[in-house]
């Protein structure tokens, strides 16, 4: 019988992509995945029996309060989601891989290009609950750390992903302000998917980061999603990340990840030679081709 790999946060995001991409890149596992329908991960007695009764034999935690923002209206809702949770599954997985989904946002962004053993410096909520978490599952050898980066997909209510919040403020009729000084590496989710699944199969444990080889601003991005969501088309306004209002915004995200691609068998795509290798609409624009 194949081990079971469990995949929490698995109606989110990247949850999505690395259930429907099981098959391709991960045939070696059974995978099942863990929605906040089912358990809530921060009810511990309940999560503690599942997984009793699921016995799994390696978990993906991709469950977060994952928006900067939520995080900063609600700082106890965030470190009991990102932090205990994280905790107490991780304890719970003491003896099999564990392999945390953490982000470029535990550092400041004031350097860019950072690599693993730069000194993480979170300026914002989300950030800290990040790093936090990360120092308990990285106490563990056997665990690991992934952080990675501003990530384009498709979701299952269209409500997940930074291509789709910017989709539905230009298809209300409103601009979207885009920073031109805030710069990030952005990856497909097929492309974190695919990373995930073969860092699995490696077996190697410890902290990574993975994000994608061009580093865009945010009107970078939006001027390279034009050709491929016309509703954006005319809405995009260029701005300055001195002028957000809201919680402190890292400048500049981008990673250095030569370790993890030492490991994969695939190049990490920049997100602009990502799109221009993609010709066929109609199939999802952020997963790879069916082989
Ligand atoms: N997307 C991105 O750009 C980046 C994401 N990351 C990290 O990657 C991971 C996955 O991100 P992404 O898929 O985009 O995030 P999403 O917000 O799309 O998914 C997170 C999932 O976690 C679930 N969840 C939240 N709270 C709980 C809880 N108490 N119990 C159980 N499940 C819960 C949510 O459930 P529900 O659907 O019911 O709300 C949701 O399905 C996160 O840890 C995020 O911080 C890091 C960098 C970039
Ligand atoms: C910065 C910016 C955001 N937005 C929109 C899209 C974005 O999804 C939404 C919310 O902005 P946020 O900063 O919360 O989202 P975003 O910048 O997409 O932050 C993401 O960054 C990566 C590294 C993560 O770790 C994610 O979990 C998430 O926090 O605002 C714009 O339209 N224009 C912009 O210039």
């Amino acid at each position: 019988m194949a081990p079971l790999a469990l995949v929490t946060g698995a109606a989110g995001l990247i949850g999505q992509y690395l259930l429907r991409s099981a098959r391709r890149w991960a045939s070696g596992w059974d995978v099942r995945g863990l929605s906040r329908a089912e358990v809530d991960l921060t009810d511990f007695p309940a999560v503690t029996s599942l997984l009793h009764s699921a016995k799994p034999d390696a978990i993906i935690h991709c469950a977060a309060l994952s928006r900067t923002k939520d995080c900063e209206l609600d700082p106890d809702r965030a470190r009991r989601i990102n932090v205990q949770a994280t905790a107490h599954l991780a304890a719970s997985a003491r003896d099999m891989p564990f392999i945390f989904l953490s982000s470029g946002e535990v550092f400041d962004g004031r350097q860019g290009w950072y690599r693993e053993a730069d000194e993480a410096r979170p300026i914002n909520v989300y950030g800290q609950t990040k790093l936090e978490a990360e120092r308990v599952v990285l106490a563990n050898p056997r665990h690991t750390v992934l952080r990675i980066v501003l990530t384009a997909g498709t979701s299952l209510n269209g409500d997940r992903s930074f291509v789709e919040d910017m989709c539905r403020t230009a298809r209300a009729g409103k601009d979207v302000m885009l920073y031109a000084d805030e710069y990030r590496c952005p990856l497909p989710a097929g492309a974190i998917a695919r990373a995930v699944w073969e860092l699995l199969d490696h077996g190697r444990s410890g902290l990574f980061h993975l994000g994608g080889g061009e580093r865009l601003s945010r009107w970078e991005i939006g001027e390279a999603l034009l050709p491929w969501y016309p509703e954006l088309s005319g809405r995009l306004i260029k701005g300055s990340a001195r002028n957000h209002a809201g919680a402190p915004r890292p400048a500049d995200l981008s990673l250095r990840c030569e370790k993890i691609q030492a490991l994969l068998s695939f190049p990490l795509p920049g997100f602009r030679t990502w799109l221009a290798s993609r010709s066929e609409r109609g199939a999802d624009l952020w997963d790879y081709p069916p082989p």
